[in-house]
């Protein structure tokens, strides 16, 4: 067990030691969830496994619900109901699940109709649920957005989902520390987008891999809470699946007052644990970056990776000036689905669209910084005779709040489309899509293949560098639209009202709702559902077979699994959506030359990764789901997206980090037709050609999981003294932190259902 931090502790570690249940002999560790938040796409399954089951919500108090992707985000002036509402019938499936399941599991939802509905990682902050020094998460890998606030914040595939909503805790290992620092000034033009880009630039989408980064330096502490919330909500994007920035006077300012927010005695003795939050002035961080913020410019993207990022005054790279095989293979690939020349200059890059929204930038902040640039732009300013403009709220309240400070007059006088919350096209799951070729210069987060739509190219940037490409129709350098006389044409044109979110803040705060038993009329009722993963973890004990060999870097889970296949009710049938870009032809739909569409390989049952960082980004479980259904049950790599690694050891498969030599001398193997052996039980990697074997570890307690099929729910629910133990000491301690709204809303705790007794 790795020794507890006894010296100067870091922000991270002193969360951390806070919410231990319990510590198992290897190190694993039980930690308790103060804040849960839940959204159409990764929930039903989670749900429908706690029903099968018969187990309940342990804390509805400390669980909130919302749609968000899914939904169109057309007007709702006549919105009567999901099922007439949401046109496509899988995305109305998923909606429809979470409305029973809210009842029927008796939770707080804000759905269509409630002002306060909006992207998961909008309303939380916005409502006071997300609070320093929690542990929060959300089956949605941008939960890191809440760090900002100096949480313990981080997305979790839908099995942990279905863990946290019937123990509320988790079973974590702890990572490592990692600090980056920016200090000094901004240039003129930069905000935190370019920051955060920046930054991801600098160390790359797999650069915090293992670790949490804190967030220092006098530029993060002069940032408002909605710039700290953009900068942490791409945390996950460099690699990270948690950020944080230490909480301080600018935090304590936004919470005051916020509906779920402590309020008088309860707020003092808060706010007097959260001066605490803060790392140790010798606290110890394994990795620490400085960065210059003088040296940091305007950034935009140009390729298929957040990491692909280049100055707005720069060019397209060009792939022949680089050594490196990989990188170059990798660029020309990009340049080639960005349809981009090398040495283009970023200003000549002509849009199709622009797209201002998503969890990183559809804040009212985002959406004055946006409006600035129009009215800096003069009176006349409209968007350019080319583009189609966007501008997507990040909540109901963002809307309203806009809306009374004119912002919204602004948008459209401009002439750009003044949308309802949700998360739109950042990843078009609902109708805002791009279409094939079409290129978008976007404020959202992932610039992936297919992201925003099946051949849609992504650039991203800031909201204020979105509204100048809107106006020019090309990636536009927005400091053209910051000099005297644009500041002049500001202070001119119509006067901005600034008004407090907490004008707009004023919904009551109820306790959740009672339980509901149902009789289901949705999807979730038609379409039966497999057994939960409950006790039908399958065992992975040796497994043997077709080895298939991919050379590729950072593949994402937008790529393993498109957006397409995520609407499903169901944890399995998702084969054939495995790598469906890669392996269909979009205009024929017949099957690629792909690997894994080619004999022998489409019988995979292993997957060898020759180059790093496999399964990064969305904590979209379907990319486990579709590779099991596939067939292939192990994957080697040289590192994995940490959610996507912990999903797949949740369904009983095995991804195995091996060193990058390893993995590039097995692939070359698997091209020759070598088929591997992996033996968990010896710890083993065997070929059949007669070289030597290769010796991996496994983390003890995994290993033991998945050699005797159980599922981590159930060990778990042996916990429960354990669990109780903590919650007194919890409501003892953080007393704010019980009841929904906390004040006189304290709802009785509902007890876990045991289960029989399985060894750890
Ligand atoms: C749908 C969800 C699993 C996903 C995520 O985890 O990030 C989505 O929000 C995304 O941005 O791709
Ligand atoms: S990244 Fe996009 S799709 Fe994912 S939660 Fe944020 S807005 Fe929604």
């Amino acid at each position: 067990m790795p020794a507890p931090v006894t010296g100067p502790r870091t922000l991270y570690d002193k969360i951390w030691d806070d919410h231990v249940v319990e510590v198992m002999e290897d190190g694993l560790a039980l930690i308790y969830i103060d804040r849960h938040l839940v959204h159409e796409v990764t929930s039903p399954q989670a749900f429908e496994g706690l029903r099968t089951a018969g187990r309940k919500v342990r804390r509805p108090d400390c669980t909130l619900a919302t749609l968000d992707h899914n939904i169109p985000t057309i007007s709702r002036k006549n919105y009567k109901s999901v099922d007439t509402f949401v046109a496509e019938p899988d995305s109305r499936a998923q909606c429809s699940a979470v409305e029973e399941n809210v009842k029927e599991f008796g939770l707080t939802y804000f759905g269509l109709a409630d002002r306060r509905q909006g992207i998961v990682h909008v309303i939380g902050p916005e409502q006071g649920f997300t609070l320093p020094g929690i542990t929060c998460v959300c089956g949605d890998s941008h939960t890191s957005t809440h760090g900002a606030f100096g949480s313990l914040a981080f997305g979790i595939g839908t099995s942990e989902v279905e863990h946290v909503l019937a123990t509320q805790t988790l079973l974590q290992r702890k990572g490592k520390n990692m600090r980056i620092t920016v200090d000094g000034e901004l240039v003129e033009g930069v905000n935190s987008k370019d920051v955060i880009l920046h930054i991801i630039g600098l160390i790359g989408t797999a650069g915090g891999t293992g670790h949490v980064i804190e967030y220092a330096g006098s530029v993060f502490r002069n940032f408002s809470m909605e710039a700290r919330m953009s900068v942490c909500n791409m945390s996950i994007e460099a690699g990270a699946r948690a950020g944080m920035v230490a909480p301080d006077e600018v935090t304590f300012e936004y919470l005051r007052n916020r509906p779920l927010a402590p309020k008088g005695e309860a707020w003092d003795r808060a706010e007097a644990y959260w001066r605490t939050l803060k790392s140790d002035d010798d606290a110890k961080f394994d990795i620490e970056v400085k960065i210059s913020a003088a040296d940091i410019p305007p950034t935009v993207t140009w390729g298929t990776s957040p990491q692909d990022v280049v100055s707005i005054t720069g060019s397209v790279p060009d792939p022949a000036t680089m050594i490196d095989p990989a990188k170059r293979a990798a660029t020309e690939r990009s340049l080639a689905y960005m349809g981009l020349q090398p040495n283009t200059r970023i200003e000549e890059i002509v849009v199709d669209k622009v797209f201002i929204g998503s969890c990183t930038n559809s804040r009212i902040e985002d959406l004055r910084s946006a409006a600035r640039v129009i009215l800096a732009a003069g009176p006349d300013a409209r968007v350019a005779s080319n583009v189609y403009a966007m501008i997507v709220p990040g909540s109901g309240l963002v809307k309203q709040h806009a809306e009374a400070e004119g912002l919204d007059t602004i948008f459209r006088r401009a002439g750009f489309d003044w949308r309802e919350a949700g998360c739109s096209m950042c990843l078009g799951m609902n109708p805002d899509q791009l279409a094939p070729g079409e290129r978008c210069a976007s404020t959202s987060n992932r610039n992936f293949e297919g992201r925003q739509g099946a051949g849609g190219r992504t650039h991203l940037v800031s909201p204020a560098m979105a509204a100048a490409a809107a106006m020019t129709g090309k990636l536009t350098d927005v400091r053209k639209y910051l000099s005297a006389g644009a500041e002049a044409n500001i202070t001119q044109g119509t006067k901005l009202k600034s008004t407090s979110a907490l004008e707009f803040l004023t919904d009551p705060v109820l306790p959740p709702p009672q339980p509901q038993p149902l009789t289901h009329t949705s999807g979730a009722s038609s379409t039966p559902l497999p057994p939960s993963s409950g006790s039908s973890v399958p065992k992975f004990v040796v497994v043997k077979g077709i080895t298939a060999p991919l050379h590729m870097a950072n593949v994402d889970t937008d790529m393993i699994i498109p957006k397409q296949f995520l609407k499903t009710l169901k944890r399995t049938g998702l084969s054939n959506g495995l790598f469906y870009a890669l392996r269909f032809d979009p205009k024929t739909g017949e099957k690629t030359p792909f690997i894994l569409n080619r004999a022998p390989y489409d019988q995979a049952k292993i997957l060898v990764v020759s180059e790093p960082n496999f399964g990064c980004g969305s904590s979209r479980e379907h990319a486990a789901w579709s590779l099991n259904d596939f067939g292939i049950r192990c994957i080697i790599a040289p590192s994995f997206g940490e959610i996507f690694r912990s999903n797949a050891m949740q369904n009983g498969m095995l991804p195995l980090a091996l060193s990058p030599e390893e993995c590039k001398d097995l692939a070359a193997d698997a091209e020759a037709g070598v088929q591997l052996e992996v033996d968990l039980e010896k710890q083993q990697v065997r070929r059949d050609n007669g070289k030597p074997a290769i010796a991996f570890t496994v983390d003890p307690f995994r290993r033991h999981c998945l050699l005797n099929g159980l599922d981590d729910i159930a060990l778990t629910l042996q916990k429960e003294d354990a669990i109780v133990v903590f919650e007194q000491r919890r409501t003892a301690v953080w007393p704010w932190l019980d009841g929904f709204g906390y004040e006189g809303n304290r709802i009785p705790i509902v007890p876990t259902k045991m289960s029989k007794k399985t060894e750890w």
